[in-house]
């Protein structure tokens, strides 16, 4: 990484993401621009159908938009191949779902391990990271449990730790606290915010729950794809 990257989180710049053609045009995504720095999190709030899982999708380099630059830690993904666009998928990006999408069969230790398991062995410093992770997120005493054992509030926070193993540049979050009721949500977006600034990390959280905006640093609002 250059150091220029280091000081970039995520630039959108002129995005327009338009769906079908002819009759069946859709543009999901209005010309907009948005920054959010290292360490920032970001809440995109707005009406359902407004363009909040599009801006994700490409925000998180899943889709290319119809015009418009993309830059993830000081990367144009806009302007990268397939291969590059997936590598920086896997290392430059975290991702927390609405359900945490844990895996059934492995521990709370071991759904951290996996990502570095997956990227190829997994050392002493990954062990450490995933303890020091569990640590942050208050599941060191259950680390050894499986979802099933766990509350929602609880694999959310895993979920977290999980989404931040491989340090991402950006870390994007879709509705995380949707399983969650108001308090348990509440304290998942204070964790996430907590973790952003503590890391560096550069945070958008997607919710269309109002409760939850005093919790980010600032909040950008979508309406027919147009950010105001
Ligand atoms: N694959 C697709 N093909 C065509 N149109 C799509 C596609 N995906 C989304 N759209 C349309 O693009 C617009 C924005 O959708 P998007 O899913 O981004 O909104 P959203 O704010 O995430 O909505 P919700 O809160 O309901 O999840 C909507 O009009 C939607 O119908």
């Amino acid at each position: 990484m250059t150091a220029t990257a280091t000081r970039t989180g995520l630039t959108l710049s002129g995005v327009t993401l338009r769906y079908g053609a002819g009759d069946t045009l859709v543009t999901a995504l209005d010309d907009v621009d948005l920054t959010v720095e290292p360490g920032e999190v970001v809440a995109v709030a707005g009406p359902s159908g407004s363009g909040k899982s599009s801006l994700l999708a490409v925000a998180g380099a899943l889709i290319t938009p119809t015009e418009g630059t993309v830059a993830i830690g000081g990367t144009d993904v806009t302007a990268a191949g397939p291969a590059r666009r997936t590598e920086l998928r896997r290392t430059g990006i975290g991702y927390v779902f609405q359900a945490s999408n844990l895996l059934p069969s492995l521990t709370a230790r071991d759904q951290l391990l996996l990502v570095a398991h997956l990227a190829g062995r997994v050392t002493r410093e990954h062990r450490d990271r995933a303890a020091e992770l569990l640590d942050a997120v208050g599941m060191t005493a259950k680390a050894d449990r499986r979802p099933h054992e766990l509350s929602g509030g609880e694999r959310q926070r895993v979920g977290i730790a999980r989404a931040l193993m491989n340090r991402p540049a950006l870390l994007l979050a879709d509705e995380p606290t949707a399983a969650l009721d108001q308090q348990r949500g509440r304290d998942v977006v204070a964790l996430l915010a907590e973790q952003a600034h503590a890391r560096g990390t550069a945070t958008v959280l997607v919710t269309h729950d109002e409760g939850l905006l005093d919790r980010a640093d600032r909040v950008v609002r979508i309406r027919d794809g147009r950010m105001g």
